[in-house]
């Protein structure tokens, strides 16, 4: 288990670019028939990645649920949401089966004890992308497709940010314990998501990044408004947020991004906005 620890607003001023992806950014999310998973000790959320080939994996495929976890089995105290952004594939969770294409979404519960990962065509692999968060009780196992994703559009064409913020695990869609995660979708000549940024000191943040082209890339920023970083981030790579810092982007292209969260609410608009002119 690729684990990283809690970090200071005030020491990552002084990081390298090295140590700031090292910290925050999460790279190779899907392997032919292994399950990834990096363990942030920000709200002890999981980032998973499974791209079944030629075999049914198991969610705990390579883990040590008791070492990592404390646990019999990975969501005896988790919740998990999983998106599809390969090919088309199937998940059984406790023998209820999800036929998953691209961009459909299940949220799984609390208590479920055993959960699968098969591809359709192995030509065609799917790729399950993945976050969990601790959790306190069950709510019902759901599959979410896009036509059942609360839509809110967002920004405009003059100002390159043009964009449908897509809610699939929200309070208006279905009751979890504290996850949301969504997917947002940049119209062709939008390369800006969350400008003007936000923080929320409620909430961390994790984003992954893909449909970024060939040879494209996306500038992700973070940090405190006073004292901005960027990332540099190819296609299907994550970045950790961590509450206290802003999380926004901008591509050499449109692309489209999932984001996850996990902390005290689900208020998706309790955002402290920062202007743009603020940032430093
Ligand atoms: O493009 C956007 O703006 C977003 O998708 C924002 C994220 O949903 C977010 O950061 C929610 O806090
Ligand atoms: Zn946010």
């Amino acid at each position: 288990m690729d684990t990283r620890y809690s970090v200071n607003p005030r020491d990552i001023k002084r990081y390298t670019t090295e140590e700031l992806r090292n910290e925050f950014l999460i790279q190779d999310i899907f392997k032919a028939d292994e399950v990834t998973a990096v363990y942030s000790h920000v709200d002890r959320m999981v980032t998973l990645g499974c791209m079944p080939v030629n075999e049914v994996v198991n969610l705990e495929k390579g883990m040590d649920i008791w070492h990592t976890f404390g646990v019999q089995y990975f969501l005896e105290r988790r919740e998990i949401g999983i998106f599809n952004v390969g090919g088309d594939g199937k998940i059984v969770a406790d023998g209820e089966e999800f036929n998953l294409t691209y961009t459909d979404c299940v949220y799984i519960t609390k208590g479920t004890k055993e959960v699968t990962f098969q591809s359709v065509d192995p030509a065609k692999p799917a790729k399950f992308y993945m976050v969990s968060a601790p959790a306190h009780t069950s709510h019902k196992t759901t599959f979410i497709p896009m036509a059942k994703a609360n839509k809110r559009p967002m920004g405009a064409m003059e100002t390159a940010n043009d964009r449908v913020i897509n809610q699939f695990i929200h309070p208006d869609v279905l009751e979890t314990c504290q996850l949301s995660m969504g997917l947002t979708q940049l119209k062709p000549g939008s390369v800006w998501n969350s400008m003007p940024p936000h923080t929320h000191e409620r909430r961390m943040e994790i984003y992954f990044y893909f449909e970024v082209p060939q040879d494209n890339v996306v500038f992700h920023m973070m940090g405190e408004a006073q004292e901005t970083r960027h990332i540099v981030m190819h296609n299907e790579e994550a970045i950790i947020s961590p509450s206290w810092s802003l999380h926004a982007g901008a591509g050499t292209s449109n692309y489209t991004f999932i984001w996850a969260m996990g902390g005290e609410n689900q208020a998706f608009d309790d955002m402290d906005h920062i202007a743009i002119t603020d940032m430093k």
